[in-house]
């Protein structure tokens, strides 16, 4: 059991993200992301001590945008690192801030493990965005066997030195610790097994970046949900949750933000 820490609410707001992935709401078109809008502007808005987000993919970006309800940010998923060219399929961040989308979430596992993304091009990512003015949400975490085999924070490191390499100004820079062996399988990790992992992550950065670190907001991700969030929320180290599958319900998700 953790005791909240009034020095976690005093410098570090909950930041909670619904990624919705390659999905459209819960479907897979234009009117299932209608419905999953309505459905959120209909919930219980976010307390104003709670910073929440929807990850879209690229095409409803406009539209989310124009429809939700103020109380909700809208991010990107990705970008690339370069600002305008022959990168076909790409959209860049320059595309995304003129589009008045401000928030984009880099190396993300499925990125890394299924389009094969490096850390130094997440890192030229994320130094793009930072310069664009853009609040980056920057992803890590480990794969079973690497837990198992004890390695997680030998796996972390090289992760969150691209991050640190590439950040100087750290108001804008959201950590996310997703655990891929808890992403969309049920198996969420306990709360202390979060909360071990966040504070290793908390003390590295200390290391590199001093007292900034106690200020860096690190979101939790994989298999959180309407039941488990409220535990997992009183780690003094987890400031906030990404959401994957139960983001894609207005109900749910509104009960995730709502613990905070
Ligand atoms: O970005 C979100 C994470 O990958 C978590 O996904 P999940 O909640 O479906 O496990």
């Amino acid at each position: 059991m953790f005791a909240r820490t009034s020095r976690r609410f005093m410098s570090r707001m909950p930041i909670v993200g619904g990624n919705w992935k390659m999905n459209a709401g819960n479907g897979t078109t234009k009117q299932s992301v209608v419905e999953l809008v309505e459905g959120l502007n209909a919930a219980p808005k976010p307390s104003s001590g709670c910073e929440v987000f929807v990850a879209v993919p690229y095409i409803y970006l406009d539209s989310v945008s124009s429809t939700i309800d103020k109380s909700f940010k809208v991010s990107a998923q990705n970008m690339y690192k370069e600002a305008k060219g022959a990168f076909t399929g790409e959209i860049s961040g320059e595309m995304l801030m003129d589009m008045g989308i401000s928030t984009v979430i880099i190396g993300h596992s499925e990125r890394r493990d299924i389009f094969g993304e490096t850390d130094a091009l997440l890192g030229a990512k994320i130094s793009k965005a930072l310069s664009l003015g853009m609040r980056v949400v920057a992803c890590c975490g480990e794969h079973k066997e690497e837990r198992e085999a004890g390695t997680t924070m030998d796996v972390l490191v090289p992760q969150l030195e691209a991050i640190v390499a590439n950040t100087e100004d750290w108001s804008n820079l959201v950590i996310a610790y997703e655990p891929v062996w808890a992403i969309g399988t049920g198996l969420t990790a306990t709360p202390e097994q979060a909360q071990d992992t966040h504070a290793k992550i908390r003390e590295w950065l200390a290391s590199k970046i001093g007292t900034t670190a106690d200020g860096v907001r690190i979101q939790y991700g994989g298999s959180v949900n309407d039941k488990n969030a409220a535990e997992l929320a009183k780690a003094p180290d987890i400031d906030g949750f990404l959401v994957g599958g139960a983001s894609l319900k207005a109900g749910p998700f509104s009960t995730i933000y709502g613990v905070f």
